[in-house]
């Protein structure tokens, strides 16, 4: 349910900008904004806007209401680029029923860059008084100290089942996958992903802009953002709309690697291309995205093999998909539309979601949801919130601020639960490793 009722009124402002700073440095160390993947991203510093939605409908009604406010925007944008001119960053919950909110947020300054091109928005309120950007960007420079953090129920960048083992929650989300399995035996769904969570915390004044600039040097292939305290880096496309074109890329089958092996490395590739289960479980996946872009989408292709995406961390089957918009719908109608694939519900959506209500003991939050960003037509990019924590207020008491990191994998006919733990393990890598001391 949306919590504003008026349409509020905007001023946005793109300049070119003949500076070329590192983006991550840009951020707000403590409550970083920032949607980032190689020579394309963008920084947000301050809040013109936050809007607040909630339920089973808070795709729909973040998509109407964005369409209204950009309506009614000023926009003066001679760049003319994917991100220039008004943009909101945005994080949806995976759950219709979560407790978490979803929201966009207008940055008051956004510094971007696409390619060799960079520019700089400014938004300010019109039907408020303006408050001003919260002050110039902080010179570029390293951050300053990294987060102490301490974890609770993870191997810590260790990706051993054995030090997996050892963490709160393990017993729980193993009889979690036999269940799943055992429903999927009996025909209740054909595919269910199952997550677990790990829990810790990091110092209250922690720089955030220090494993977010591990994630965005590591997972060069992946999407690296922080928003309302949402920080991961995700590989998974669940969609991109930018003039009149739709790209995504999914993901499904997983296998650990094993840089330090060359040979152990490539036999684990070859082991999920060959996985009659693997590619079992990702043709769900690719399924699920066809199925639901089709209504909106001429001239569909997908890649014809699934083929196989090296991660630092992980090889997954992937295949990327492309059409043309067949109608105008916003990237956020269409995220809308395509949450939850099966990547992250299962198969059928409706059997694989009752599942993980019944035998995740958590609410999944923000995680496995999506994550991205909108421009006033409506384009944007949207990634599948995974391999990310969120990370909560600061408490006095303690001086720290909680996080929590998930990971799951998709179950199938044959899974094997200390397999599945494994995955989890090494999906959580990215996370453990950005957030070490
Ligand atoms: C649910 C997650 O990953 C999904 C994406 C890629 C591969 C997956 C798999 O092999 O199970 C999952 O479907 C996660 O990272 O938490």
């Amino acid at each position: 349910m949306s919590v504003d009722h008026e349409v509020p009124r905007l001023r946005a402002t793109t300049r070119p900008l003949a500076a070329t700073p590192e983006l991550v440095d840009l951020a707000d160390p403590q409550r970083p904004l920032l949607w980032l993947r190689d020579d394309r991203g963008c920084v947000g510093v301050g809040e013109a806007l936050r809007l607040s939605f909630s339920g089973a409908e808070r795709f729909r009604e973040a998509a109407e209401r964005w369409r209204r406010i950009a309506a009614a925007a000023e926009v003066d944008d001679p760049v003319r680029l994917p991100g220039t001119g008004l943009v909101a960053l945005g994080t949806f919950a995976f759950a219709d029923d979560s407790a978490a909110e979803s929201v966009l947020i207008v940055p008051s300054l956004l510094v971007a860059r696409h390619r060799d091109a960079w520019w700089v928005t400014e938004v300010t309120r019109l039907d408020a008084p303006d408050p001003g950007p919260e002050g110039p960007p902080r010179d570029p420079g390293l951050p300053a100290a990294a987060p102490a953090g301490h974890w609770e129920g993870t191997s810590f960048g260790i990706p051993s089942t054995a030090a997996a083992g050892a963490g709160q929650g393990v017993t729980e989300y193993l009889d979690g996958v036999r269940e799943a399995s055992r429903r999927i035996e009996h025909g209740a769904a054909e595919k269910i992903v199952l997550a677990r969570r790990v829990a810790g915390a990091v110092a209250a004044d922690s720089d955030l802009r220090v494993p977010l600039g591990r994630l965005a040097e590591r997972y060069l292939d992946c999407w690296t953002f922080a928003v309302d305290g949402l920080v991961g880096a995700s590989p998974e496309t669940l969609i991109r709309a930018t003039g009149g074109a739709a790209s995504a890329r999914v993901l499904a089958g997983t296998r650990g690697r094993h840089p330090e092996d060359p040979q152990r490395d490539a036999r684990a590739r070859d082991e999920l291309l060959t996985s009659a289960k693997e590619q079992h479980e990702h043709a769900f996946a690719v399924q699920s995205v066809v199925t639901a872009l089709s209504p909106h989408v001429r001239e569909l292709r997908t890649s014809e093999e699934p083929f196989a995406l090296r991660l630092p961390n992980v090889w997954h089957l992937a295949t990327d998909l492309g059409a043309a918009l067949a109608e105008h719908v916003s990237s956020l109608e269409l995220a809308g539309a395509l949450h939850p694939t099966a990547a992250v519900a299962g198969t059928p959506t409706a059997a694989a979601v009752a599942a993980i209500r019944e035998l995740e003991p958590f609410d999944r939050g923000r995680y496995s949801g999506a994550v991205g960003w909108i421009d006033a037509a409506g384009d944007g990019e949207w990634a599948i919130a995974l391999r990310c924590a969120q990370l909560g207020d600061a408490d006095p008491a303690s001086g720290m601020r909680p996080v929590v990191a998930s990971a799951g994998g998709g179950i199938v006919a044959g899974s094997d639960p200390e397999h599945e733990l494994g995955e989890t393990v090494s999906k959580l890598r990215p996370i453990t490793e950005a957030f070490a001391p």
